[in-house]
């Protein structure tokens, strides 16, 4: 479905099971209202979002005390309105919305409709809600609120309102790829989100542009957790001798430096899949060929976005679907166009990259940390990359986040704000008098992320 300004817009949320139908309408340009049932949604499962003291840096966060304020961390549909249509997926629709109370706290809101899915599709639904569960890092999206209502998911999120890393690429004259020092900042915080994300034994499957947003801030935020799998991983400290190449003053690689460094490796050297999925274009050698792959198809797949970046195609892309992945599969090897100055060290990390078997294939027996020293990602600081300034591109105008709702907005503002102090000063309070709710059963996720809420009815069974 493709969003029109000029249009009114009318979404159903129709519950066949229940006969109740959750309409969102609008009746001005591009806001739409978000009406429901709010009797229903009290007796429905929801899920609240985390509590900031959980997490102690989370009382920071501004979305995370908008959403205490306004809700007292217990959210509903009801305080959410829904601004605009972003996209469609596989799995559901994504809405722009914004707290009724507050429209400067802007969210990201995917609809699930559970009725509409097969039970693959499900098990996909599953695994993105288990993944978004975990995730507690700036290149990877905040999970602020999990909402079940009737045989809807809905899944609370940060809104990026700068596009996506492939939308950016078409921008670019003659399709040719973005600037170096850009491809080198968007793939070290794709890398960075990536270890993040091994680190927790995730194995992500579904590298690409498209999956790449970028935040109001011009930092990444990569999307889409539905194809990952989990698997165990053993963080250990190792201790090498690194073989490290330097330059001379001239510039130009002299005989590398040998040097013994330990080092944290969490890197899930153990995963195992069978199951074939991804993007063509992507797909690692192994996944092509069904034997069973790891985490290294996440590392073929970072040397192939580092190439479409830098060249603006995919290194195998052939006529059809089919000879691309003959292309990946078959003994060629990868061929850069361009190898001067900088791009020389580009083209030699995806050569090591795009090594079609993964025990040779760079980062999959350490992960980041290998890729890290690779001279491609010289000078970057990483425990600082996060307060790089994001480059200028041409196409990227960077949209600051505003709601189309502007009436009484230094009220609201002025309000959320008051409404945030008083949080503050009385958190112990709000916090105890919210778990005490006598109707309400919670339940901390595994990672202690954010509380599940069930409602609960006066016989102690779950309403569902
Ligand atoms: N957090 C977000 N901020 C801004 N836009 C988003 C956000 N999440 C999704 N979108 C937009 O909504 C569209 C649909 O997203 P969704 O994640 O459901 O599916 P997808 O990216 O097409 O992938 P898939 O179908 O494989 O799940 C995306 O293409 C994107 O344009």
């Amino acid at each position: 479905m493709s969003m029109d300004d000029d249009t009114d817009l009318e979404f159903s949320f129709t519950s066949t099971t229940t006969d109740r139908t959750f309409t969102t309408s609008s009746s001005a340009r591009s806001s739409l209202t978000l009406s429901f049932n709010e009797s229903l949604l009290l007796s429905t499962t929801a899920l609240a979002p985390a509590p900031a003291t959980t997490l102690h840096h989370r009382k920071w966060d501004p979305h995370w005390s908008a959403i205490m304020a306004a809700t007292h961390g217990n959210l509903h549909l009801s305080h959410l309105k829904l601004v605009r249509h972003l996209g469609t997926g596989n799995l559901g629709r994504v809405f722009l919305c914004h707290l009724r109370d507050c429209n400067s706290a802007t969210f990201a809101l995917k609809v699930i409709d559970k009725d509409s899915l097969t039970p693959k599709k499900l098990s996909h639904v599953q695994m993105e809600a288990e993944i978004l569960s975990m995730l507690v890092h700036p290149y990877l999206p905040t999970l602020y609120a999990r909402l079940d209502v009737s045989h809807y998911t809905c899944l609370l999120i940060d809104y990026c309102p700068n596009g996506d890393l492939h939308a950016l690429l078409r921008k670019q004259p003659s399709n040719r790829g973005l600037p170096l020092h850009a491809v080198r900042f968007f793939a070290a915080e794709v890398l960075v989100a990536l270890e993040y994300l091994h680190a927790l034994g995730v194995v992500y499957r579904d590298l690409k542009p498209e999956n790449i947003l970028l935040r109001e801030n011009g930092h990444i935020m990569l999307s889409d957790f539905d194809l990952c799998f989990k698997a165990d991983v053993v963080p250990t400290l190792q201790t090498n001798r690194v073989l490290r190449p330097t330059r001379n003053r001239f510039g130009c690689f002299r005989s590398p430096d040998e040097e013994e460094l330990t080092e944290f490796v969490a890197e899930p050297v153990t995963a195992f899949s069978k199951s074939c999925v991804g993007t063509h274009e992507y797909l690692a050698p192994e996944l092509v060929s069904g034997n069973g792959h790891g985490n290294g198809v996440d590392w073929w797949a970072f040397g192939i976005l580092i190439y479409e970046l830098l060249y603006g195609v995919t290194p195998f892309k052939g006529g059809s679907k089919e000879s691309t992945l003959r292309n990946i599969t078959s003994n060629k090897q990868v061929r850069c166009h361009v190898a001067e100055g900088a791009a020389a060290e580009a083209r030699d990390l995806i050569e090591k990259l795009l090594v079609k078997d993964p025990r040779e294939r760079l980062g999959c027996a350490r992960g980041a940390t290998d890729i890290k020293r690779h001279p491609f990602f010289d000078g970057i600081n990483w425990p600082l990359i996060r307060n790089y300034k994001p480059p200028e591109v041409r196409g990227l105008v960077m949209k600051r986040i505003t709601s189309n709702v502007t009436h009484n907005n230094n009220n609201i503002n002025r309000r959320c704000w008051w409404k945030k102090l008083a949080v503050f000063t009385k958190k112990n309070k709000i916090i105890t008098s919210r778990i005490n709710y006598q109707n309400l059963s919670f339940r901390k996720n595994n990672n202690g992320n954010y509380y599940q809420y069930h409602y609960v009815n006066s016989k102690g069974g779950k309403c569902v």
